[in-house]
């Protein structure tokens, strides 16, 4: 069975004003039902614009994004977008934070036992009642994590939301998230310019080329590959991400 697009973009082009070069062009992908999509490219070829724009806070020059139409549900998708830095609010704790994604979404009944599932899910429960001030950068990412799974998505759409961490700390994050999305079957998308984010966490990856963003390349990310199909892989992604060097001289 072919997994369900739930989010489609078809031939995007987007472009910050009228007279500059596109930061987009003519950009075609999908997010299919649970599955674990990496974006990746080097810095500045339009990744955190083409997420802004999957998650419907910017409108691209051209082109559309269509969602799935949820034909077995009452509600349309749901779409929540993590950043790099968690945005939690200081002067609550833990519970605070992930139970006010519920109160905004008009749920807050649900909230005494949904948010002590999703602390324990994401292995906070200890630190319910903690002012996320006192928390670790890794642990203040778990209660974003929490509190954007609170309301339920169909798609995370996280813009490279482990780079402000230290690597230990990234990797535990990295095995965190992977066990929730398989837990809650989410699908999720990730841009990042890190490899090992894509190696331990997708199932798939596009990589974009720069002036103007375009998807150059895909793989599709075998689970549980050993040493040398990892070094394999990465070798083909790098490779993927390169400018490309001296064609004529390997076309002579
Ligand atoms: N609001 C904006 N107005 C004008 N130009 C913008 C705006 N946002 C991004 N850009 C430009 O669009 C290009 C792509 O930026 P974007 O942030 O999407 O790239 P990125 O791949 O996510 O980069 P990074 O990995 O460094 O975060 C850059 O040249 C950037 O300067």
């Amino acid at each position: 069975m072919i997994p369900l697009p739930l989010i489609d973009v078809r031939r995007v082009t987007h472009r910050y004003g009228y007279h500059r070069a596109p930061v987009l062009a003519d950009l075609s992908l999908r997010v299919a039902q649970g599955e674990r999509l990496a974006v990746i490219g080097r810095s500045g070829c339009g990744k955190s614009t083409l997420l802004q724009i999957m998650a419907g806070l910017a409108h691209p020059t051209s082109g559309e994004i269509r969602l799935a139409e949820r034909r077995y549900a009452t509600r349309p998708i749901r779409r929540t977008l993590m950043f790099q830095r968690p945005l939690l609010f200081p002067w609550l704790d833990v519970t605070g934070n992930v139970a006010l994604a519920l109160r905004f979404d008009g749920r807050a009944r649900e909230a005494p036992g949904r948010v002590e599932a999703l602390l324990t899910q994401v292995g906070l429960a200890e630190h319910a009642n903690t002012n996320v001030r006192e928390l670790s950068g890794g642990q203040q990412q778990r209660v974003a994590l929490a509190r954007s799974l609170a309301i339920d998505p169909d798609v995370l759409l996280l813009d490279e939301p482990f780079s402000a961490l230290d690597p230990l700390t990234r990797s535990d994050l990295r095995r965190q998230l992977r066990e929730t999305q398989v837990a809650f079957g989410f699908a999720m998308t990730l841009v990042t310019h890190d490899v090992d984010d894509v190696l331990d966490l997708a199932t798939r990856v596009v990589a974009m080329s720069a002036d103007p963003g375009r998807i150059v390349a895909e793989f599709d990310i075998p689970p549980d590959m050993d040493a040398e199909a990892r070094a394999t892989l990465r070798a083909q992604l790098i490779n993927a991400l390169e400018p490309a060097t001296f064609p004529l001289a390997l076309s002579a």
